[in-house]
């Protein structure tokens, strides 16, 4: 099966990590993967849609010649990069197509593309006939190890963001290294911050590996075989606990709420910054503004806050956001998911590798961790 993306590193056998949640699937991490998707579809597919942003043309077009040479009609749907994706004109696009097109219930989706692409075509398979077959294909760092692993899928509306969504599976992810090789050091140092949260809330063998290595990322994607490996170290080990959380609370009954550590401020600011600011760096900032809350609730000690803007820092994501947009920001953490009525909740941490909730934390007290990591603290307004 040709693959676009030129390989340029020592191949070795793919990991394959299980999920059991409503269904079993496997997340493979490994080179050269495109050859599963015919085995994932089976025989019983005839037609799939392959979704993908424009910067994924060549791959997609690759896909697609090699489906329909193994007798699979196959369809290109171009939507439009990042954030944009998530919205109820682009979900109304594929629908049209696949309407248009006869999908049908034993038919298929493939997704291609960061996490943008995943949450927008996981929730068209979602949605589809009730529920089609999705394969995710990520080619981020954060799709890899976060946004395609475990079944969460959305888009946003104008009140803010992944509001309208539902939890549907993929039949498998298939995790191709070789698509970082062209992936911008930013957007790979945003997936970065995705990881660095499964450190904090569960495996602080990444904080290790992440700060060991954290000089290495600066020259993405020219970096040594050695720092491949650390790579690919992170994302089996980020997918093992997705996994692990997935299976046990797919619909975020309880568990799964640890993977939204640092997304309820971090979510808040991506929408007051009209998704200008990528999600791994928003989701930094808001790691950052949950610790602060957490120690200035007493749970939290100083050294493990330092450890959070140490880490960051070094990497080069950020850890303060400008200190005039309280109001707003307040306004939009209410619409969190996690909130229940009036009552904010947040996922703290009370050591590293121990999340726990704040729930109703005082007013003055989520205005005193918003003035420990605004920017000019003088310029704190609270209005
Ligand atoms: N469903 C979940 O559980 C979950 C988890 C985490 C994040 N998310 C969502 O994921 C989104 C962020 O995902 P993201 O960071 O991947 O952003 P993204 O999808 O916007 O991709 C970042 C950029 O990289 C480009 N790109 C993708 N792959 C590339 C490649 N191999 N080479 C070159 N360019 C490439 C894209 O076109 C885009 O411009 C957010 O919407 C977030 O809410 C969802
Ligand atoms: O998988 C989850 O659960 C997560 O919360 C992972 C997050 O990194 C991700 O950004 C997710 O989309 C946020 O979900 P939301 O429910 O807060 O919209
Ligand atoms: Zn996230």
């Amino acid at each position: 099966m040709s693959d676009p993306i030129a390989p340029n590193h020592t191949p070795s056998a793919p990991t394959r990590i299980e999920v059991n949640a409503e269904r079993t699937y496997d997340v493979v991490v490994g080179r050269h993967l495109l050859g599963e998707l015919p085995g994932l579809l089976g025989s019983k597919v005839a037609k799939v849609l392959i979704i993908h942003p424009e910067s994924l043309e060549a791959t997609a077009q690759g896909v697609r010649e090699d489906l329909v040479e193994q007798g699979y009609e196959a369809l290109l749907a171009v939507i439009p990069d990042a954030e944009t994706a998530k919205s109820a004109q682009v979900l109304e696009f594929c629908w049209q197509i696949l309407g248009q097109a006869d999908f049908t219930r034993s038919d298929a989706i493939v997704s291609i593309g960061g996490g943008t692409a995943t949450d927008l075509a996981g929730f068209v398979a979602a949605t589809w006939l009730r529920g089609i077959s999705v394969i995710h294909i990520p080619t981020t760092l954060l799709a890899m190890v976060d946004a395609a692993v475990g079944g969460k899928t959305g888009i946003n509306t104008a009140e803010g963001k992944n509001l309208v969504g539902a939890f549907h599976p993929p039949a498998g992810v298939l995790c191709d290294l070789a698509a970082l090789e062209t992936l911008p050091k930013w957007d790979l140092i945003a997936g970065l911050a995705e990881i660095i949260k499964i450190g904090f809330i569960a495996d602080p063998v990444i904080l290790d590996l992440v700060s060991a290595n954290a000089h290495g990322f600066a020259n993405w994607p020219n970096v040594s075989d050695r720092l491949w490996d650390v790579v690919r170290d992170l994302v089996e080990r980020s997918v093992a606990v997705k996994a692990r959380v997935v299976s046990e609370d797919l619909r975020e009954s309880s568990l799964r709420e640890i993977l939204n550590y640092g997304h309820t401020f971090g979510h808040a600011l991506e929408q007051v910054e009209r998704y200008a600011w990528r999600h791994g760096a928003a989701v930094s900032v808001g790691m950052v503004y949950a610790a602060e809350l957490a120690r200035l609730a007493g749970r939290l000690s100083d050294e493990d806050v330092a450890k959070h803007r140490e880490i960051l820092t070094a990497v080069g994501l950020p850890i303060t956001y400008r200190g005039d947009k309280w109001k707003q920001l307040l306004a939009a953490m209410q619409r969190d998911k996690k909130s229940r009525g009036s009552m904010l909740r947040f996922v703290v941490l009370d050591s590293i590798g121990s999340p726990g909730r704040l729930e109703g934390p005082d007013p003055t007290l989520l205005a005193a961790a918003y003035a420990e990591i605004a920017r000019d603290e003088s310029a704190v307004a609270l209005g």
